[in-house]
């Protein structure tokens, strides 16, 4: 078979909702009053938003082979991707062959290097990366996960995250995440809301039900380790993001701190194989949680999913739907995936990135069967519906 070669790479971006899925409108249960490190200010602590959490906005990139096949992919960084996209990466992917995705993560990794290594310009290359794995499957007419090994399971199994895990263990799912909405800041009555929260949430869902608790990056050592002792007799099953992502040392004096059985969980702000190397070997967490979209695409998802096997750790990759998938169904590290509940309420399941992308699977019954993968590339597609702007084009 011969391959065709790549001749034209285009970025877009998109508002509201899809893959900058905290770019929602008002009233949804992701913006209400969510435990940030930006929480010390009273000013930013009721909403995300109002700090700027959905500035950046979806980017979406399409390369098209010279035998008219297209792939894309959306991942969080709008304009500023889609600049680094046309004015810089564009160069390692035109008149490439769609086979040499290897290399050109490197070039495009060692070309940004000065001004990349981690946030918005690994968020851009996870996009063109993505996009690119959808052209190769497309052209040989495969799924992503046939090229990644084939799947180890049947069905994935998934825990949802949202505000009401009680709904969620009603829809079939193995457990539910909670976001923390209380900070350090918000002293001690703040910290009794917290656990009385969950303890609500354990007496509704009962004692066999995962409970978890997403902290997003608002705490420090102690506050965490105070939660985590009060949080042990609600039966919490893993403290996910207490600290700053760069707090290497604080995640591992944590996960020294916890009481025996909690899980300390980190990642999705965590970016390539070397971000991850640090986090392995500093023994900071029992579970990483590497986005797709964020760090580094599949191309790099491979290598860190290796290293965290290595050092028997598991993979739960944060969100990102179809392209965690088509991932988490091919290795036995990843034994369950999460499911971003992106309902405003959230009392139904509905497409993580909608409205944007169409034929997008959504678990039933807390399950998917491999068999809803099994489209070409990604399996999804692009709704017509959804007005794209490119604010770079380029040739
Ligand atoms: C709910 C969390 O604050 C965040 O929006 C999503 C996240 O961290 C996760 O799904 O994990
Ligand atoms: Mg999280």
């Amino acid at each position: 078979m011969t391959m065709p070669t790549i001749k034209a790479v285009r970025a877009f971006t998109v508002r509201g909702g899809g893959a900058d899925y905290h770019d929602q409108g008002a009233g949804h249960w992701i913006d209400d009053h969510i435990g940030t490190p930006m929480g010390k200010y009273p000013e930013y602590r009721q909403s995300r938003q109002s700090f700027g959490i959905n500035v950046l906005g979806t980017l979406v990139v399409e390369i098209e082979a010279d035998d008219g096949t297209v792939g894309f992919a959306v991942t969080t960084a709008g304009e500023i991707g889609a600049f680094i996209v046309e004015k810089h990466l564009s160069r390692f992917l035109i008149g490439r062959k769609v086979t040499e995705i290897e290399k050109i993560w490197d070039q495009m990794y060692f070309s940004t290097q000065y001004y990349g290594r981690k946030g918005v310009v690994l968020n851009t290359i996870s996009g063109v990366d993505l996009a690119l794995w959808d052209l190769l499957a497309k052209v040989r007419k495969e799924p992503v996960h046939a090229l990644l090994g084939g799947p180890v399971r049947d069905e994935l199994q998934f825990y949802a995250t949202g505000a009401r895990p009680d709904l969620a263990k009603q829809m079939g799912f193995i457990g539910g995440k909670l976001p923390l909405h209380h900070v350090p800041a918000e002293g001690e009555e703040g910290l009794k809301k917290n656990i009385e929260l969950l303890a609500t949430m354990r007496e509704r869902c009962g004692d066999d039900f995962w409970l978890m608790y997403d902290c997003w990056m608002s705490l420090d050592v102690n506050y965490a380790t105070k939660l985590a002792w009060k949080a042990q007799e609600y039966g919490l099953k893993w403290i996910e993001e207490c600290l700053s992502p760069d707090d290497y040392w604080g995640y591992a004096e944590l996960r020294r701190n916890v009481p025996k059985g909690m899980l300390v969980t980190t990642g999705e702000h965590e970016a390539t194989r070397w971000g991850f190397r640090l986090l392995l070997e500093m023994e900071c967490c029992d579970i990483i949680q590497p986005d797709v979209g964020w760090c580094g695409g599949v191309t790099e998802l491979i290598k860190i999913s290796a290293l965290a096997d290595a050092h028997s750790k598991l993979v739960v990759p944060h969100g990102s739907s179809v392209y965690s998938y088509h991932f988490v169904i091919t290795r036995q590290n990843s034994p369950f995936a999460e499911f971003l509940m992106m309902h405003p309420v959230p009392d139904q399941v509905v497409p993580m990135f909608t409205p944007l992308l169409l034929d997008e699977p959504v678990p039933v019954n807390g399950r998917m069967k491999a068999s809803a993968l099994d489209t070409p590339g990604f399996g999804v597609r692009l709704n017509p519906e959804v007005t794209l702007h490119r604010p770079y084009p380029v040739g």
